[in-house]
């Protein structure tokens, strides 16, 4: 707010009411000024101007006559805010104590309101880097601010006053604007220097005196637009990497409230279906209604660190989550929980789960992880075909979990009441399988214990028989097998009566049997009895998405071993996910079972796994982009400093980093200086 205080100017020269025209002349001439006021009996009543003189002598009147002063003056109180009135070109302010304090003319007064409201203006526009030139109806130069002087590289000294049509060079004429017309986002140039901006008419009282051009170096400009879109195209990759994880990303502020949901939404976890309805809720309100349980957020608030948790809600479903908190100078700031679904999607068959007398049969069931849709419609096959009687044959890579899918068929059959029971065929010697197989009588052989013994297929009998590593089987082992696939009843070693078989055989095969049997080495015959109905299952590599709750898994499993508490970084799981898996599930298995091992801390992390994956050198080469969950603008940072590393490695040069990057070689060139800093 400007007070008439503020711009008020001294009286100089006061002349009596019935001053000549020649005395006021001289009382003017004499203070150098241009205006007089007029006085009488102590009073200010009006004022007089040269021009006003001038006119008298102009209208034939003689010096000695008196003067004709105007009296559209008003006093007012000089703390006031200047405001102006009908009819009144003079002002002229008093104190609080009715002393006359200075003048102005009402034209000054809208003149020296400009000139501050520019100058206020300057100070707000000044810290936004915006170039602002005035100048008058002639073009004249009036004012500029620190900033113009900067963009335009020349001192203020030299442009005021100068005309600036003839100094700019641009596409349209700007005799528009003093017409009236506002002219925006118009390039033009000086002092080779190209801006980029609006060019305003400044009006005073409705007329134009005037205009303003309000400006940014276009250099700098396009470099703020192309990191902007550098940025937003950072930003866009990375929330594309966010959406396709299959992780949920729930961030937390300080006070438990969830702000953001990204990756996959967890809804039978939270029970409800769009992640938007939890957004803005309290976190708590969820534990309380036993959702989100244990609350991982406000254990991680209270032990200040990264926390892992299972966590279960109310239904079935179990999720894996790490809460990280996140500081910013010194202060939590929020909490960003990842979390997955590690619910098997196995339903849980009631009977198997609790009937003690299954677990007394050769092996135990043991629980068959997965996620992968792969893997869910396989088991719904293996199920359909379990209700049947007829042999399968399971082919699949070393350590896929033949053995395992063999126990989904015997439980899904008829016969899960009954033995189940597993031959290794690889792992027994030749010279015994056949007594393995199918028992003796006693004193059949030296040695043979002398009650006789039961072969396995006996023991299973009205089960199921597993013939693991069916390929391993010698070839006279061969003809026996196949007999008793087909007849249906067996003879115990030195036995001559033949005793009725009821078996379900499932054979399983890490070889390609086909090919054995091309070269000889796997009866035809027996061959096509067992491949009834073939089911492959994939490798580990094949289905990703069950490699981290298998990980998890097996990881709980360790830590009831060792009785240990010992947890995953997501990234130790994404370097899990990218390996290869030669040797499988069984690989995996063996391989958590080092990191808990080899691990020192309570974290098992990526180090550690690439260490324990591919060796200690070839680890040092796969440089992680991200390593932790951080604030998106770090992260974007982070991966801006390795882009233009990797690029300058690459090339060489700041110009083709640039070129390749899409960005201007100012930005790569700054950013350098960033990252030498
Ligand atoms: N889906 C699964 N869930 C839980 N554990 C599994 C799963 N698949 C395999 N395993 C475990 O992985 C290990 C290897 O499985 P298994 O011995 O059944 O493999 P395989 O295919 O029979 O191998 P091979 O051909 O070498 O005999 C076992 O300890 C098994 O319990």
């Amino acid at each position: 707010m400007i007070l008439w205080k503020d711009i008020l100017k001294p009286i100089t020269a006061v002349v009596g009411h019935d001053y000549s025209i020649k005395s006021a002349i001289q009382k003017i001439t004499s203070e150098r000024t241009d205006i007089a006021f007029v006085e009488k009996q102590g009073a200010l009543i009006g004022y007089i101007t040269n021009s006003h003189l001038l006119e008298q002598i102009g209208a034939g009147q003689s010096l000695d006559e008196p003067i004709q002063y105007k009296e559209d003056i008003l006093k007012v109180p000089d703390s006031l805010p200047v405001e102006f009135f009908h009819n009144v070109t003079t002002v002229i302010g008093v104190d609080s104590s009715g002393g006359v304090t200075g003048y102005s003319t009402v034209k000054n007064a809208r003149h020296q309101i400009n000139e501050l409201q520019l100058i206020h203006l300057n100070e707000i526009i000044h810290g936004a880097g915006v170039g602002i030139i005035r100048t008058n109806s002639q073009f004249k130069i009036e004012f500029m601010n620190e900033t113009a002087e900067r963009f335009l590289g020349l001192p203020g000294s030299f442009l005021l006053s100068r005309n600036y049509k003839a100094l700019l060079t641009m596409e349209k004429d700007l005799q528009r604007v003093l017409d009236g017309e506002t002219l925006v986002s118009v390039n033009s140039t000086i002092n080779f220097k190209q801006m980029s901006g609006n060019f305003y008419p400044l009006k005073i009282d409705g007329n134009i005196t005037g205009l303003v051009h309000m400006f940014y170096l276009r250099e700098e400009f396009e470099e703020a637009v192309q990191e902007l879109d550098f940025v937003r195209h950072l930003y866009s990759d990375l929330q594309a990497v966010y959406d396709s994880s299959n992780e949920q990303i729930l961030v937390i502020d300080e006070k438990g409230t969830i702000l953001r949901v990204a990756g996959q939404f967890l809804s039978s976890f939270w029970k409800t279906k769009e992640a938007d309805q939890i957004i803005g809720k309290q976190i708590e309100d969820f534990t309380r209604r036993n959702i989100f349980q244990p609350n991982i957020f406000e254990l991680c608030v209270k032990q200040g660190k990264k926390v892992t948790s299972i966590q279960q809600s109310s239904g079935k479903t179990r999720i894996w989550s790490v809460a990280t908190p996140v500081y910013h100078e010194g202060k939590l700031e929020k909490v960003v929980i990842l979390s997955r679904d590690i619910t098997s999607t196995a339903p849980i068959n009631a009977e198997t789960e609790l009937n003690p007398e299954l677990f007394e049969t050769e092996t135990e069931k043991k629980q068959l992880v997965y996620r992968s849709g792969k893997i869910a419609s396989l088991l719904n096959n293996l199920r359909r075909a379990a209700k049947m009687n007829s042999t399968i044959l399971l082919e699949g890579e070393s350590g896929v979990g033949k053995e395992i899918f063999a126990h989904e068929i015997h439980f899904a059959s008829q016969r899960k009441d009954c033995p189940f029971i597993r031959v290794n065929c690889g792992a027994i010697p030749e010279q015994l399988i056949e007594s393995e197989l199918f028992g003796y009588e006693k004193g059949a052989f030296t040695g043979a214990d002398r009650r006789g013994k039961a072969g396995l297929f006996e023991r299973a009998h009205t089960g199921t028989i597993f013939l693991d590593e069916i390929g391993d089987l010698p070839l006279n082992m061969q003809v026996k097998l196949l007999r008793v696939i087909q007849e249906r009843e067996m003879a115990r070693i030195g036995g001559t009566e033949t005793i009725p078989i009821d078996v379900r055989i499932i054979a399983a095969t890490n070889k390609d049997l086909k090919a054995m049997v091309a070269k000889g080495d796997f009866r035809e015959d027996l061959f096509y009895r067992l491949n009834v109905i073939p089911f492959c299952i994939p490798p580990l590599r094949e289905r990703k998405e069950d490699i981290f709750p298998l990980a998890v898994y097996f990881l709980e499993e360790f830590k009831r071993t060792y009785n240990i508490e010992k947890s995953f970084t997501p990234d130790a799981i994404s370097v899990l996910e990218m390996y290869g898996w030669p040797g499988n599930i069984r690989e995996l298995e063996n391989i958590v079972e080092r990191l808990i091992v080899l691990s020192q801390e309570e974290w098992i992390d990526r180090e550690v796994v690439l260490k324990v994956l591919y060796g200690e050198e070839e680890a040092k080469k796969k440089q992680p982009l991200v390593l932790e969950m951080m604030p998106l603008k770090e992260a974007v940072a982070e991966l801006e400093t390795q882009l233009i590393e990797l690029g300058m490695r690459k090339y060489g040069t700041a110009a083709k980093v640039s070129e390749i990057l899409g960005v201007s070689p100012a930005t790569i060139s700054r950013r350098m200086k960033k990252i030498k800093k």
